[in-house]
């Protein structure tokens, strides 16, 4: 897949195989973030011992925003498969446009999930892959580190639902066209949704689970993440999400 090249991007195959590759490395991304607890005073916007000077947020917001300030100069965000968490505080690249070709509709960085995936990665996928629940103050720096790791990686797959939908539009003009101007919500998700494929990625993901060595040893009262957390995270938030962009995108194709 070449962002330079507009029909390597929109072809359903190469999207798909490049939704399988971002498998592992979430996988991983994944069992290193279980190294730890929970941390939850890192996601508290009003912590009394981890404010920030000059800033409403939690301390990892503020990490998640330091980053994208020093990404967005490096050009991160021009790539057309990026998507940042704070698109209005980023800056401008300090390196020349690279002048992608014009993939997506012009709307497409609208079509921004990456609150909802951060709130939703806080309140439910924490807590299920874990270590134990709880602070450990020593640790506060890496758990936000893996968790930005983590988070750009889901926004990156999820996100990839606004190519889905741009490569199923073009193979289907006529039967999109139609859904869109009835806004018909639930025929774009019947007609978006590939069963045999995501059944597929559930199974090799179990399948790799298993193979990165995901199964838990045997520390007594560790919470462990299993096959089964990573198949639930899939299958309860990944894909529903990924479709919920591929509906939203779609929605406002004909514009
Ligand atoms: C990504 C696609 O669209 C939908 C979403 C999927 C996913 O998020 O894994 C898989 C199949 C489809 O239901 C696709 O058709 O490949």
């Amino acid at each position: 897949m070449d962002f330079t090249k507009p029909e390597t991007v929109l072809n359903l195959q190469n999207i798909r195989d490049e939704l399988v590759k971002m498998e592992n490395s979430i996988i991983f991304k994944f069992i290193e973030r279980s190294n730890f607890p929970t941390c939850p005073s890192i996601y508290d916007p009003k912590h009394s011992n981890l404010s920030i000077p000059n800033f409403e947020g939690s301390f990892l917001d503020w990490a998640i925003l330091q980053l994208e300030i020093a990404h967005s100069q490096l050009r991160r965000f021009e790539s057309p498969d990026e998507t940042p968490f704070f698109p209005d505080k980023i800056l401008k690249p300090i390196l020349p446009s690279i002048e992608y070709p014009q993939i997506l509709a012009k709307y497409s960085s609208e079509v921004n999930y990456n609150n909802k995936i951060k709130r939703i990665y806080i309140d439910e996928i924490v807590p299920l892959i874990s270590k134990y629940s709880g602070d450990q103050a020593e640790n506060f720096g890496s758990v936000a580190t893996r968790d930005i790791e983590l988070l750009q990686s889901l926004s990156r797959r999820i996100h990839f639902g606004k190519f889905v939908a741009e490569a199923k539009f073009q193979n289907n003009v006529e039967l999109y066209t139609d859904l869109i101007k009835r806004k018909d919500v639930d025929g774009i998700m019947k007609n978006i949704t590939n069963s045999a494929v995501e059944e597929k990625i559930l199974e090799r993901l179990t399948t790799k689970a298993e193979v990165y060595g995901v199964d838990p040893t045997d520390k007594e009262g560790e919470r462990k993440i299993t096959p089964e957390y990573l198949v639930k995270i899939y299958k309860e938030i990944v894909i529903p999400i990924t479709k919920e962009v591929e509906v939203e995108y779609l929605l406002r194709r004909l514009e």
